[in-house]
């Protein structure tokens, strides 16, 4: 059973579990529900994923009861951020959600919005914003009321231990990226170097934003997000800046990563 609690206006829903067994169960229906929902409303859902543990903790999606509720056709799935490398090296996003889900359930492989590895990363963020830019006139993916965006349906994130999210690193100039829905880099702090990643205003735009963090490594980090100043000096950690705009924004934590926070001592 997860303790939730609901955090300072802008800091969203917190579901703390107490192991990842229930944490993965919580997320696979989680995200079942809201794809269920979107299904419904507009007869498709638009997800974009992240990599490293995130997908992991994913992984109940593709077992029963998930794999066969979720109406799987329905779904477009794209990345949040990738790294520039072949599709089958063993650092690219798309690779391993596709080895530890994705293959695994009936998604189209043409709804799987994957970037062009054959190019640079600035060809690639490029090409990648122009895709999605199609996929919005055609309504597969909805649109911002608020700004030139699109709305995807959800975002998941994962949150590294220096607060950085999707590929936005601390103190990094892509943080201030406001015109393009899609960038690149080139100087990753965290291997491989050359990354492309949903700027803020994009990842603000999401109708419903899921941030998962684990493991005791990353709860000093967490506890600055949520509940101290959001960073060092004038530069706040990225995963602070995770504020959608009208969207819902949830944090699935284990007990370790919470450990440092009070609201989880008091919920
Ligand atoms: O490099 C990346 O790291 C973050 C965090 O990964 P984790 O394994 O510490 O959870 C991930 O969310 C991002 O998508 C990925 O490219």
């Amino acid at each position: 059973m997860a303790l939730s609690g609901v955090v300072g206006k802008d800091r969203g829903e917190l579901r703390i579990h107490e192991n990842l067994e229930e944490l993965t169960t919580d997320l696979a229906d989680y995200i079942a529900k809201i794809s269920e929902t979107f299904v419904k409303e507009r007869g498709a859902f638009s997800v974009a994923l992240s990599g490293g543990s995130l997908i992991y903790l994913m992984r109940k999606l593709c077992v029963a009861p998930f794999n066969r509720t979720v109406d799987w056709a329905k779904w477009h799935v794209f990345w949040a951020d990738e790294r520039v490398v072949a599709k089958n090296h063993s650092d690219s996003n798309y690779k391993l959600a596709k080895d530890v889900f994705l293959s695994k359930v009936p998604v189209l492989p043409s709804h799987l919005h994957s970037i062009n590895d054959a190019v640079s990363a600035e060809e690639a963020a490029s090409e990648y914003e122009f895709v999605i830019r199609q996929l919005v006139k055609t309504r597969v993916v909805s649109v911002s009321e608020f700004c030139d965006c699109p709305k995807f349906d959800l975002i998941l994130l994962g949150m590294g231990p220096d607060g950085h999210v999707a590929s936005l690193f601390p103190d990094h100039r892509v943080l201030n990226v406001t015109d393009e829905w899609v960038t690149f880099i080139t100087d990753s702090p965290k291997p491989p170097p050359e990354r492309i990643t949903f700027t803020l205003p994009v990842i603000n735009s999401a109708s419903n934003v899921v941030v998962v963090v684990t493991g005791e490594a990353k709860a000093g980090t967490l506890h600055s997000v949520i509940e101290g100043s959001g960073g060092t000096g004038s530069s706040l950690q990225p995963a602070r800046m995770v504020q959608p705009v009208t969207g819902k924004l949830v944090w699935f934590l284990d007990k370790e990563a919470a450990s440092k926070l009070d609201n989880a001592k008091h919920s």
